[in-house]
């Protein structure tokens, strides 16, 4: 299986504060990661920095040339005073113009309807989850990174991201997930952060069941 993605010894501190220590990982086309660790662990700044939207102290990180990704990170940000339709095509159109017929078929498979002309502000916040996930995916990215997915989400919706997703790795998408909820796409790796160091644990533990 070809890599993805290789970090290497990337350090990450906030002042005093060392959230990411020494961090190695490789990421192979294909793989489906979950990353647990408890609240300030360093989750959301290890994707924010794998992405791009954050720089690291020190250390590397190489990015194969084919990887395009996908990211929903923190609480999904959008124009609030734009509807959903006029937000996805403007995302759709910063990068490579990718067409919004993805985009319109994901709305329809999480109830979200592509042509409200209401503001987005009007939304729940399940509503801006799904549509967090939505533009996370609709480019036919090929790795994928989720901070806390199903944060705000209804059973149904949760139903339809495991589909979504068990979809995604049918087509061989490279996914990563950092959540508290353990909802089982279909993982094949299990990585905790703790005290700033990440490890590989062999099976998903109890404690993620639960
Ligand atoms: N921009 C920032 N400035 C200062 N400290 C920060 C910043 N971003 C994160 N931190 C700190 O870094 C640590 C890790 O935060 P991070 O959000 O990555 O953790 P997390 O594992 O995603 O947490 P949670 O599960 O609560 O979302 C926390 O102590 C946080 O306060």
């Amino acid at each position: 299986m070809e890599t993805a993605l290789t970090i290497r010894d990337l350090n990450k501190s906030f002042k005093q504060n060392l959230v990411l220590n020494s961090v190695d990982l490789t990421l192979k086309q294909g793989d489906v990661v979950y990353i647990k660790g408890a609240n300030g662990s360093g989750k959301s700044t290890l994707l924010k920095i794998i992405c791009g939207l954050m720089t690291a102290d020190s250390g590397t990180i190489e990015k194969a040339n084919e990887v395009y990704i996908g990211a929903l990170i923190e609480n999904p940000s959008f124009v609030e005073s734009a509807s959903l339709k006029k937000n996805l095509q403007f995302l759709l159109g910063l990068r490579h113009k990718t067409p919004d017929t993805l985009a319109r078929a994901l709305c329809e498979r999480f109830d979200l309807n592509f042509e409200n002309k209401k503001p987005i502000r009007s939304y729940s916040v399940g509503m801006k989850q799904k549509a967090g996930i939505i533009q996370a995916l609709m480019e036919d990215q090929n790795v994928i990174l989720l901070d806390e997915p199903t944060r705000g989400l209804d059973k149904k919706s949760i139903q339809t991201y495991l589909d979504v997703m068990r979809e995604q790795i049918a087509q061989g998408k490279t996914i990563v997930v950092a959540s508290h909820d353990y909802e089982d796409i279909g993982f094949n790796r299990w990585l905790e952060l703790d005290d700033g160091k990440l490890c590989e644990l062999e099976t998903p533990d109890n404690d993620l069941a639960r």
